[in-house]
């Protein structure tokens, strides 16, 4: 508007040099003018118009300028944040590549890696590196007593406890469940190693206070030598690992160093393994029968069922050479259920075929007795083969009874319910705790044959032996002896009132159809 009131005061001078003369004309002139003002007009609102709309873009422009600016700010955000998002976990990632989570401490990726940086070093520097494979002794039973969070938390005291243990050069590891290793570098001298792995021993032994629990293990250790036990990781680490296995044997809380002779042992136990387990699948494991005979008339009263291993052109492997293995590698779970529910099968064929047969002694092994399917196995086997529980005694040792008290003692008191008895095998040669025979509910002690043998020695086994018959008389337990070899054996076993024995003396164990024969013969132990 402003532009038109301007051009409308604008003086005639710029009318031009021709004035207009006549009516017509100056209707003419003032039509022009009207349609340059119309013109000028229509230009200035057409750039009004222009103006307006060039504005318009330009706040739009600004507008979308601001959003883009504000999209890019918060992708940038957004990517610094995932940036460190993915940075963290991927460190996050490598860490737990690296190391064991519940304890913290590096795991066997890393142990590989520093071992291989230390082997190198020691190369160089023409020095020794030690690992150390200790392996917690019974940690099991804490965990399957106490739960897992209980040997959880004893697991991360024990890794705190060997940190604080060595130097801050050496590497503290976990394997996995209770088995550590740790690198020693720079060692001069092997004896150093052993030094440590006794202080190693001596410090996992120490009682370790977990929430209200004051928590008892040991530690067995194995130690082998860069370079005398082998010159790679993958070598050093597996006689470690056969020096701590040398240990468990030793009975546990123990090291071991690894030496050459550990391997052949380990290749021979490894070959024994295979053969069970073949045994297992393929069949090969046979029962042979013992007479138990009273010794007052001669009768045989049960049998003891000892299992052997029979493989095709070759001799009898008997119980010494791999009952120890089966135990050692869980083999022996399986073996009883086959040795138990053969030898009830064959007690109830006996019982139904009318034959005077008495009772089945089992073996069972501590690690049996201690597996929690033991008892629903027992209790499935007499269902499955219909023998009378009266008619089955198990044969315990005393070490396997004290090994876990309180599972022990309600395992042990639902078989008594159940009716099957149980003995105490190699009564004698275990702890000397007797106490455990008036806790746990015990029909039978057997006399380990050690003192039967010996009984003519001079050495106080007869009065040991007169003892333990007294002491099972008094307690109104059966005592049978074992290991009858002799006569004058079982006169002595007779003047002591000793009511049952087993021995070569009656017989040796022999296959089921010889027993059955045996069986209905009574044999000679006339009194003299
Ligand atoms: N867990 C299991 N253990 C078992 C099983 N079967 C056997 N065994 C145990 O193996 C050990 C050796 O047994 P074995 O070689 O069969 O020897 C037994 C008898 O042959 C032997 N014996 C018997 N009488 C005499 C004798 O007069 N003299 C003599 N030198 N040896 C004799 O004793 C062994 C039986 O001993 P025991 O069990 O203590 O009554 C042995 O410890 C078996 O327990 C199995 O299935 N499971």
């Amino acid at each position: 508007m402003m532009y038109r009131t301007a051009f409308l005061e604008q003086k005639d001078d710029n009318l031009g040099p021709e004035r207009p003369q006549t009516p017509e004309q100056i209707q003419r002139m003032l039509e022009q003018r009207e349609a340059a003002v119309a013109a000028r007009e229509q230009a200035v609102l057409a750039r009004e118009d222009a103006l307006h709309a060039e504005a318009e873009l330009a706040a739009q422009a600004a507008a979308q300028l601001r959003e883009a600016n504000e999209r890019l700010v918060v992708a940038t955000v957004h990517a610094q944040t995932m940036t460190e998002t993915a940075e963290g976990a991927t460190a996050q990632m490598s860490y737990m590549a690296k190391h064991d989570i519940l304890t913290g401490l590096p795991n066997r990726s890393l142990l590989t890696d520093r071992l291989e940086q230390s082997i190198a070093l020691a190369l160089r520097h023409e020095q020794k590196v030690a690992l150390v494979y200790l392996d917690l002794d019974n940690f099991k039973h804490i965990n399957d007593s106490l739960g897992h969070a209980v040997g959880d938390e004893l697991l991360q005291a024990v890794a705190k406890r060997l940190n604080d243990s060595v130097r801050q050069s050496d590497s503290v590891c976990r394997l996995g469940g209770d088995e550590f290793v740790l690198l020693l570098a720079e060692i001069d001298t092997a004896e150093d190693a052993a030094r440590t792995a006794a202080m190693l021993v001596e410090a996992a032994s120490q009682p370790y206070l977990v929430g209200d629990h004051r928590l008892h293990v040991s530690a067995s250790i194995g130690l082998s030598i860069y370079p005398d036990d082998g010159s790679d990781v993958e070598t050093l680490l597996r006689n470690a690992d056969t020096a701590m296995y040398q240990a468990k044997k030793n009975g546990r809380n123990n090291y071991q160093v690894f030496s050459r002779d550990m391997n052949v042992r380990a290749v021979a136990r490894q070959t024994i393994e295979v053969v069970l387990h073949h045994a297992l699948d393929h069949g090969g494991f046979v029962l042979h029968y013992q007479p138990k005979v009273n010794l007052d008339t001669g009768a045989i009263i049960g049998a003891e069922a000892l299992l052997r291993l029979q493989r095709p052109e070759q001799p009898l492997m008997y119980p010494a050479h791999f009952v120890g293995v089966a135990e050692e590698c869980g083999l022996i779970v399986p073996m009883g259920k086959w040795v138990l529910r053969e030898a009830c099968n064959q007690a109830a064929a006996w019982r139904r075929a009318g034959l005077p047969f008495g009772q089945m002694a089992v073996n069972v092994s501590a690690v049996e007795l201690h597996g929690k399917d033991f008892l629903s196995g027992v209790r499935a086997v007499l269902e499955e083969t219909g023998l009378d529980p009266c008619a089955l005694e198990l044969e315990l040792t005393e070490s396997g009874l004290m090994q876990d008290n309180e599972p022990t003692m309600t395992t042990l008191r639902a078989l008594k319910d159940l009716g099957v008895r149980i003995a105490i095998d190699d009564f004698g040669t275990g702890y000397s705790s007797l106490s455990y025979l008036r806790r746990f509910p015990i029909d039978t002690l057997k006399v380990d044959q050690s003192f039967v043998r010996d009984i003519q020695s001079g050495n106080g086994e007869a009065k040991l032996v007169s003892a333990i018959i007294a002491m099972g008389r008094s307690l109104d337990l059966r005592v049978i002896a074992e290991g009858i070899e002799t006569r004058e054996q079982l006169v002595f076993l007779q003047s002591q009132n000793c009511a049952e024995g087993q021995g070569f003396y009656f017989s040796r164990p022999v296959v089921a159809e010889l027993y059955a024969v045996a069986m209905q013969t009574p044999l000679g132990v006339t009194r003299q």
